[in-house]
């Protein structure tokens, strides 16, 4: 039997809406996929036990002890299904050239008619959950509404941590009337069930597509339960489709933690800073710094949208409500807080070991039990690691945790207005090549700096781990456009706007490698001296050297009491190395190439700049 939108159909106080648009879509996505029932989400503590007790039933979740963590849930994945699908990830735009080089396009017609044949009947047997969210603050001046709708339960209960969501958004949405934008974002894990068919604990389908529409602003994922690709707010909404609203509306929407620094003598600057996924954020945005008299305050881990405010300044919030984060190395001396944060519960692990006492434990993690079982649900003990290499977890395990648990949460995060930037950092994974810290000489060198930014690839993403690439702006996977006009619009911004309001721009490296392999730079809380660093270059204190790349600490700059590290490895750790600089040279140009007349042409002049620079 199909399902209709009936209240009779739904269970607990969900109720469909008197919206007609959303209405109609929700409507005709029953009528395609055929679910069984329908739940209007409310995002109330009864669903949630509610739902995470169905979990609980097919084996999705595992309870954990409420001693050690409240109100949380182990989950193990399907082996097939533990990251973000770039080579399934699709740009389809209208017009094949507005995808961009970057991203793997098909005609939104064509891709439609596919994916129509894949989601037909596809939630068979099963609940299509309806979830009104919103990103970002729902009383912002231009809230940032979306639709969910999925078949997956442990969708719906991640999605409650991660995107404000229930009857309070929808009933707003209401308020608002027809007219108000909405994201359709349609989700299905691939699987019916057939009349008697058991399900299984985690429910995908080898096929798998995650697909943007652009110009609908529209959102299709099919065949993945996995993170970015099936929590639709996030990677999505937020950063793919955001990117082409912030493109067209003239802001920024970025994969940036946002963090409030206050030093000793109570002067509060925000900083925000992209690195590629797997690559230190979380870590960033909740540093505990190692230097007296400093605070550092979270505002997000993932992801910035930012606009010019009627100052001039650049304001950024964080659209999300929760921490996805990597599990794996999270540990009291890397991440303090976020230990403090995930302690408190309300939480789903997924891809952890699972502990005999019913707690989680990861690689990195304290206390290695003497047993414990895999994520792959296989037995597991330290020495059969020793022998076989066989991780506990995925590298990729996420915690997903409620932001409003974090202890040094700043106020500011629930503002709708976002906080004023002052540092914009850019950094990735290199083992050589990129100094410690690098400050650019303006915005256009620092857009050079985001366009250029390169790092090793990580298990964030299905693929090979370590391969070097070119990782604009840490939003390769992101950028729901032509990365050429991305970069375009980013020398817009800087363009159009008053460059001494804008955020001065740094270029950032924690993990250079000295010659045995080991990091020359503690990193975690340590990077605490390079925020600082960059904060006294802004305000005119910190002295600096000009090198061919930027402008690097001059010997002595940087607070380095009471930090175990040689004058040696620190200068190894902020050396420009010219033969290395100069082999980067021809990997820019081919880069460059890719985007043919798209890219602007400031960025060639600034690719001639460092090259002149380094001959000179
Ligand atoms: N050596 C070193 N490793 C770090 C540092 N910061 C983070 N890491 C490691 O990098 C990995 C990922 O860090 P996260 O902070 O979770 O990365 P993220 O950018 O938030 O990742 P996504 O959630 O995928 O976007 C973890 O294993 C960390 O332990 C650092 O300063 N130095
Ligand atoms: O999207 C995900 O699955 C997790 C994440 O934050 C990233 O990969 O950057
Ligand atoms: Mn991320």
């Amino acid at each position: 039997m199909t399902a209709t939108i009936d209240p009779q159909t739904t269970i607990h106080e969900g109720r469909p809406t008197t919206h007609q648009g959303i209405l109609a879509w929700v409507t005709e996505v029953a009528e395609l996929t055929q679910p069984d029932t329908i739940h209007w989400c409310t995002g109330s503590d009864e669903e949630w036990e509610q739902l995470t007790a169905s979990l609980e039933a097919t084996g999705t979740f595992t309870r954990l002890n409420p001693d050690v963590m409240p109100n949380s849930f182990h989950a193990a994945s399907d082996p097939t299904d533990v990251a973000r699908v770039e080579d399934r990830t699709y740009i389809c735009s209208v017009d094949e050239r507005d995808a961009g080089p970057t991203n793997n396009w098909m005609d939104p017609a064509e891709m439609k008619e596919l994916m129509r044949g894949l989601y037909a009947g596809c939630m068979r047997g099963r609940t299509m959950y309806v979830i009104p969210f919103v990103m970002g603050h729902v009383d912002a001046e231009h809230p940032m509404f979306g639709i969910e709708v999925t078949d997956s339960a442990y969708v719906t209960v991640s999605m409650r941590v991660m995107a404000r969501m229930g009857t309070e958004v929808l009933s707003r949405i209401e308020e608002i009337g027809e007219d108000v934008q909405w994201v359709p974002a349609l989700h299905s894990v691939g699987m019916p069930l057939e009349p008697g068919q058991a399900d299984v604990a985690w429910p995908c389908n080898d096929t798998k597509y995650i697909v943007q529409f652009p110009e609908e602003r529209m959102i299709w994922s099919f065949g993945s339960g996995y993170g970015g690709n099936a929590l639709l707010g996030k990677k999505c909404y937020a950063l793919r489709i955001a990117s082409v609203m912030a493109r067209d509306e003239g802001w920024l929407a970025e994969h940036m933690l946002i963090l409030k620094l206050t030093s000793p003598q109570g002067v509060t600057k925000y900083v925000a800073a992209a690195f590629p996924s797997a690559c230190g954020k979380t870590n960033l945005a909740m540093l505990k710094p190692t230097i007296p008299g400093w605070k550092v305050e979270a505002i997000g881990d993932d992801i910035a949208w930012m606009r010019i405010g009627e100052d001039g300044r650049l304001w950024a919030v964080n659209p999300e409500f929760g921490f996805f984060g990597v599990a794996p190395g999270t540990n009291e001396h890397t991440n303090p807080h976020a230990m403090e944060t995930i302690r408190k519960g309300n939480s789903v692990f997924t891809n952890v070991a699972l502990t005999p006492d019913g707690n989680v434990w990861w690689e990195g993690l304290e206390n290695t039990p003497a047993e414990a079982t895999s994520w792959k649900g296989e037995h597991w003990t330290p020495e059969i690691f020793e022998e076989t290499g066989e991780l506990s977890s995925h590298a990729n395990s996420r915690y997903c945790t409620p932001i409003k648990q974090c202890s040094i949460l700043a106020d500011e995060y629930d503002d709708p207005r976002g906080v004023p930037i002052d540092a914009i950092l850019f950094g990735g994974r290199r083992k050589t090549t990129i100094p410690l810290v690098t400050e650019a000489r303006d915005w256009n060198h620092g857009t050079f700096m985001g366009a250029t930014l390169s790092s090793e690839t990580t298990a964030a993403a299905v693929g090979a781990v370590g391969v070097v690439r070119r990782d604009p702006m840490a939003m390769l996977p992101f950028i729901g456009y032509n990365a050429g006009d991305y970069f375009g619009h980013w020398v817009g911004i800087g363009k159009d706007n008053d460059a001494a309001k804008l955020p001065k721009i740094f270029y950032v490296n924690w993990f250079r490698r000295d010659d045995e392999g080991g990091f020359l730079w503690p990193g975690f809380g340590e990077n605490s001296r390079v925020l600082k660093w960059v904060i006294e270059r802004i305000d005119g204190q910190a002295a600096a050297v000009e090198t061919p790349i930027g402008h690097v600490p001059a010997p002595g700059s940087m607070d380095i009491d009471g930090l175990d590290l040689t004058d040696e490895q620190l200068a190894q750790a902020l050396a420009v190395d010219a033969a290395e600089w100069r082999a980067e040279i021809p990997q820019i140009q081919e880069w460059f190439e890719k985007f043919g007349d798209d890219l602007p042409a400031v960025l060639w002049s600034e690719l001639d700049t460092l090259k002149a620079r380094l001959d000179a």
